[in-house]
């Protein structure tokens, strides 16, 4: 296995350009596929988890343009009709393919069967499985119930009233509420247990909203959404930068000193992420916020105690800063963390303690304290781009360190470590 070492850096100066949003990029691209008319997409992101979901687009039929550097896309809207496609949907490890991709799957007609890797197999996807199943949809579970793969008999289906448990991803509502317009009848959700990640929820329905589908709720407790709409193309639709790729380069900033332009994301972002930039500055950070940018420089780092329900993903980066802070930091209710790339809670806790961190795993929570020195040693990254990309911090904050399998930055962030690069003085 590859490993990057890398050296102590003193400081970080320069400008950094965001790759187009994960999140916005799968959405967009999927309701682009299903609408009525052509759409332009800029600034999409060129990633493993966008791969995932243009391949099974166009396995399912869709006709889908890119431009050399992959940024760029023409997507010809099928008008919800998609094609039985000869082999198994492979999507990765990518969330915001398979869950998606399931409801819609459920609501067209034909035969589909989605796979995924290893660690897919082991992330749960009962709750949006017994919601569709509940409005008559058939779908098989092809090894463990409730896990991925599965076997869709895509029959078209009428909505009504279901119900959906909240309380492990977001993700799976988000996939009843693409498909819900395109069931022949109106669909009233409610929300089991509490909603988690909420945030990409809104992501959703300002998508749905570009592509001409209006939803209604009851502060996320239920959704009402209209049946027999056909999504319409907006045109052109720009991707905006990544929020949880920002987080890195919000924290560099933060703990070397210097200062870093973050182009991409800024006050009027859609993207829950953007709050950890609200949370550094309470940890110190001190930053200049601009529509679509943020100025970031050094600031007196201080542990904090945060409820990180509504940022799961930037929160990790969090948990690197608090190598860096004084006192205790605090990350909570962050249950499933346990259930995405990784174990994230158990990695995290693993590798901070490797560093000499002292650190405590709760069942839903971390609370790490610094110490004074760090050890030289290998992080392991269990193939889960966001360890690796929080643990680069270990270099920014003066501390030599290296890097197990640094390429699992492609699913979300393929050129991640040179753009570190790009701004980092040695
Ligand atoms: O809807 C989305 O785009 C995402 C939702 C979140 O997942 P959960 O809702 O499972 O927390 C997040 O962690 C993931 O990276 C992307
Ligand atoms: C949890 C993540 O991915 P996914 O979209 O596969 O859930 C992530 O990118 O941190």
């Amino acid at each position: 296995m590859e490993s990057l070492h890398l050296a102590p850096i003193k400081g970080v100066n320069g400008e950094v350009t965001l790759p187009g949003s994960k999140s916005l990029s799968n959405r967009i691209l999927l309701l682009a596929a299903l609408a009525q008319g052509n759409t332009t997409v800029t600034n999409l992101l060129d990633s493993d988890d966008i791969r995932h979901m243009l391949a099974a687009l166009s396995a399912l039929g869709v006709k889908v343009e890119l431009s050399d550097d992959k940024t760029q896309a023409v997507v010809h809207g099928r008008g919800g009709q998609l094609d039985t496609p000869d082999d198994a949907l492979f999507l990765g490890n990518a969330g915001t393919a398979f869950r998606p991709l399931t409801a819609v799957l459920a609501a067209t007609s034909g035969s589909f069967t989605l796979t995924g890797e290893p660690r897919m197999e082991e992330r749960p996807i009962g709750h949006l499985v017994d919601a569709l199943q509940s409005l008559g949809a058939d779908i098989h579970y092809s090894k463990q119930r409730h896990y991925p793969p599965l076997v869709i008999q895509g029959q078209g289906l009428s909505g009504g009233e279901v119900s959906i448990d909240g309380s492990i991803s977001s993700q799976f509502l988000t996939a009843l509420l693409m498909a819900a317009p395109l069931f022949q009848g109106d669909t009233n959700i409610s929300i089991k247990g509490e909603l988690v990640s909420k945030p990409y929820i809104d992501i959703t329905l300002g998508v749905m909203a570009k592509f001409g589908v209006h939803v209604e709720h009851d502060n996320y407790q239920r959704f009402y959404v209209k049946g027999g709409q056909t999504y319409q193309s907006p045109g052109r639709i720009m991707v905006e930068g990544d929020a949880s790729s920002a987080s890195y380069f919000v924290a560099a900033a933060a703990i070397a000193g210097g200062e870093i332009t973050i182009h991409g994301v800024g006050s009027q972002s859609v993207q829950g992420d953007i709050g950890f930039a609200k949370v550094m500055q309470q940890v110190g950070a001190d930053i200049d916020w601009y529509d679509t940018k943020l100025v970031v420089r050094k600031g007196t780092l201080k542990g904090v105690d945060i409820d990180a329900n509504a940022i799961p993903d930037a929160a990790m980066t969090l948990a690197t800063v608090a190598l860096f802070a004084k006192g205790k930091t605090a990350i909570r209710n962050i249950y499933n963390w346990r259930v995405k790339e990784t174990d994230r809670l158990h990695a995290m806790a693993t590798e901070l303690k490797k560093l000499g961190a002292e650190v405590i795993e709760g069942e839903d929570y971390i609370e790490i304290t610094p110490v004074t020195e760090l050890n030289d040693v290998a992080i392991d990254t269990y193939n889960d781009h966001r360890i690796a990309m929080c643990f680069s911090l270990v270099a920014v904050g003066g501390w030599p360190v290296t890097i197990n399998d640094p390429n699992c930055t492609a699913k979300t962030f393929p050129t991640y470590f040179d753009t570190l690069s790009h701004v980092s003085q040695y």
